[in-house]
Formats: C-alpha cells, sequence, structure tokens
C-alpha cells in the first residue's frame, strides 16, 4: 500500500485506519461530526492523534506509541489541504496564488511562475491569472485553489468538501477538472454528495461515530449498502434481518422476500440485508389482501415533492425504521395521506435486492 494510516484520539472518539494503493482516489461519506475532517486533518498534520502511524510510500508522517514520538510537520509531509473554501492570500492573484508553492519549495521566479502557469491552465483557469481573489466567483477561486494545491506536487491530495460551498452551476466544472487531474493520483475526498463518489472515487469510505463503518469499491457500497447511511445516500430503502428462504427475516418476524445473486448461496440464519428503491414500493389503506409477504404496517412522519412524485417517508415497527415510498402526487390525493396517518407500504420482491450484511 502506498499510503497506510492507523489512528485513535480519545477526545474524538476516534479510531481508525485507512489505506490507499497509488494513483487511487478514496470518497468519505459519513454524518456531520462522524470524523470525516478529524480524519484528513491528522493526515496533514494538522491535529495530533493519541496514538498511531501513518507513512506515504517509505516515508513516515508519524509514529505515535509508547516508545516513539515522531511528528512530521505539515509542510514536510507531500499532503495538501483543499477546504470548503478557497482561502487564497488576498493581495495576490491568481497566477501568485499558485506560483507560491513552488517558489516556497525553492523554484525560481521563472520556474514558479511556468508551473503556476501549467496548472492554471489544467483546472480551465487561465484566464483568471491576473485577477485578484476578491474578483473571483466562488467557482473560480476554488479551480485556482486546486490549482495552487497542486503546483505543490503533493503525494496524496486531500479535498475537504471542495464543492460544498459552489452553487448547482459552478459545481458540474468543478467536478469535471477534479475529475481530470485526480486522474493516477493518490487523493482522499471528503463529500456529502454520490454524484462526487461516483465520478471521482475508486472506493467509498463510510464513517459514522469516530470508526469505518462500512468501505469497499465505489459501486458496491452504493448500490448494495450495508449501511443505513450509505442506503440514505444512494436512495434506496434499507431493512436488516436473517436470512431465510429468498429473503430475510426482519427482527419483528417479518418475512421480506427478493431477489439475489445467482453465484451467492444463502446461508438461513446468516445476517442480511434488503434493499429496495422507494418507486418500488406502492401504498395502501388499510388491511392488503393476497400478498402478505413484503407488506409493512407504518405510520406516515412527512410527505414532500420530489420531482414529479411525492415522497411518503414513513417508520415502521418497534424499532421505528425509516421507510419511504415514491408515489404519483394523484395516487397521494386519492388516498387523503396527511403525516400522523397509518397505512401499508408493499413491495414489489422483484425489486428488492437481498445480500449478506
Ligand atoms: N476543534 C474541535 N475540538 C474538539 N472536538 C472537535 C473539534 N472539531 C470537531 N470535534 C469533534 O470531533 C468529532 C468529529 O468531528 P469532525 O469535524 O471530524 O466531523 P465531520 O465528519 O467532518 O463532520 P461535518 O460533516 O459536520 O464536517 C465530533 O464529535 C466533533 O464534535
Amino acid at each position: 500500500m502506498s499510503f497506510e494510516l492507523q489512528a485513535s484520539l480519545r477526545d474524538r472518539n476516534f479510531e481508525m485506519s485507512v489505506s490507499l494503493a497509488d494513483g487511487e482516489t478514496l470518497a468519505i461519506l459519513g454524518p456531520n461530526g462522524a470524523g470525516k475532517s478529524t480524519l484528513l486533518s491528522v493526515i496533514a498534520g494538522l491535529l495530533r492523534p493519541d496514538s498511531g502511524r501513518a507513512r506515504i510510500g517509505g516515508r513516515e508522517l508519524f509514529t505515535l506509541d509508547a516508545g516513539t514520538h515522531f511528528w512530521s510537520p505539515p509542510h514536510l509531509r507531500g499532503t495538501a489541504l483543499l477546504a470548503q473554501e478557497a482561502l487564497l492570500f488576498p493581495h495576490l492573484n491568481a497566477l501568485n496564488n499558485v506560483a507560491f508553492g513552488p517558489r516556497s519549495a525553492g523554484a525560481s521566479k521563472p520556474a514558479a511562475l511556468k508551473s503556476a502557469h501549467h496548472w492554471l491552465g489544467e483546472v480551465d483557469a487561465l484566464e483568471l491569472a491576473g485577477r485578484k481573489p476578491a474578483q473571483l466567483s466562488g467557482g473560480q477561486a476554488q479551480r485556482v485553489a486546486v490549482a495552487r494545491a497542486l503546483a505543490a506536487e503533493p503525494e496524496l491530495l486531500l479535498l475537504d468538501e471542495p464543492m460544498a460551498a459552489l452553487d448547482i452551476h459552478a459545481a458540474p466544472l468543478l467536478r469535471r477538472v477534479l475529475k481530470r487531474v485526480l486522474k493516477d493520483r493518490k487523493a482522499i475526498i471528503v463529500t456529502h454528495d454520490i454524484l462526487d463518489a461516483y465520478m471521482l472515487a475508486h472506493r467509498v469510505i463510510v464513517v459514522e461515530n469516530g470508526r469505518i463503518t462500512e468501505e469497499g469499491p465505489t459501486r458496491q457500497v452504493l448500490e448494495r449498502p450495508r449501511s443505513h447511511f450509505a442506503a440514505g445516500l444512494a436512495g434506496l430503502n434499507l431493512v436488516a434481518g436473517t436470512i431465510s428462504g429468498d429473503g430475510i427475516t426482519t427482527p419483528d418476524g417479518r418475512l421480506f422476500a427478493g431477489q439475489h445473486d445467482p453465484n451467492w448461496s444463502p446461508v438461513p440464519g446468516q445476517a442480511g440485508v434488503a434493499a429496495f428503491p422507494p418507486s418500488s414500493v406502492s401504498v395502501f389503506l388499510g388491511d392488503v389482501h393476497g400478498s402478505p409477504r413484503n407488506s409493512f404496517p407504518v405510520t406516515i412522519t412527512d410527505l414532500e415533492p420530489y420531482g414529479d412524485q411525492i415522497r411518503v417517508r414513513a417508520r415502521s415497527g418497534p424499532s421505528a425504521q425509516a421507510l419511504w415510498a415514491d408515489i404519483t402526487p394523484a395516487a397521494s390525493a386519492d388516498l387523503g395521506l396527511v403525516p400522523g396517518m397509518d397505512v401499508r407500504f408493499v413491495v414489489k420482491s422483484a425489486m428488492v435486492s437481498v445480500y449478506p450484511a
């Protein structure tokens, strides 16, 4: 592995091991306060863990254990951290902002300016070279910040929600630029956006309460999520239980049938999950005859417009499991749905994927 880290911080209830292969981009997903920024700060050298170790290639970033206290300062780590806000030097124009890294690393002024030109070109921002940060839009400033980070030739690029402060028009352009410049580069990107994970990352880690709760190739995590957090991001309902027959049995004894990968032989009693899209859920009033399987009594908590559909949010069973259904506005009006109402969700088993937890 080309980057390896293991760190723990008692104060923040943080305990993680992360590794990265050469040329790999890793996306970190997780709810607020989960420890995503903490992880980047530890890697960048801005926050010191109680114990742990990290290396990039053969180079040690830190080793903190009972016998050794080695801590490399941020500027010697070969990492560059890009924050939500561009944080450019306000008195320097874009070109000189980008030239700053190579200059501080000892490059001559002409060499630093040449490198700055190159990197501004890479992020489609050459025409912004003479502008001061106050004359740049959020998206333009963020592209210049990417060029500045890359001009320092980091071995590992750290991106903390780089699209978060941008409007919906600026984000796609920055995403395209990142896709190009992250190719064959080691990078870790913290994001709340599933599109960033799909477009930019080979692998995804889901972080909750300072721990990694799920990890794997991006498609696998987002299409066959095992954590409720990843399922929510991917827009899927997730029900957990134990494998039985061609589905799972939930803790409250409900049988939930679905489809599974033909290459996988389910073992009854094994922990399993069932994932299904909200569009596969129908809403009924009262009891449903004929198909007692795949049906949940639920209480509606919320109704909201979702594209040309109505998203019906509900809670089910003693664990108040959150489930949702997308139905047409006409169906919602015909059924007279309102928050607080008890209804039944029925799910087509052909649309349910069952796999091991
Ligand atoms: N400066 C700080 N001092 C002490 N505790 C902090 C500090 N910053 C964050 N924490 C705590 O550390 C934990 C992890 O926070 P962190 O900022 O890493 O989460 P995050 O996943 O980046 O969240 P968000 O998505 O909201 O940015 C939280 O419990 C948080 O309250």
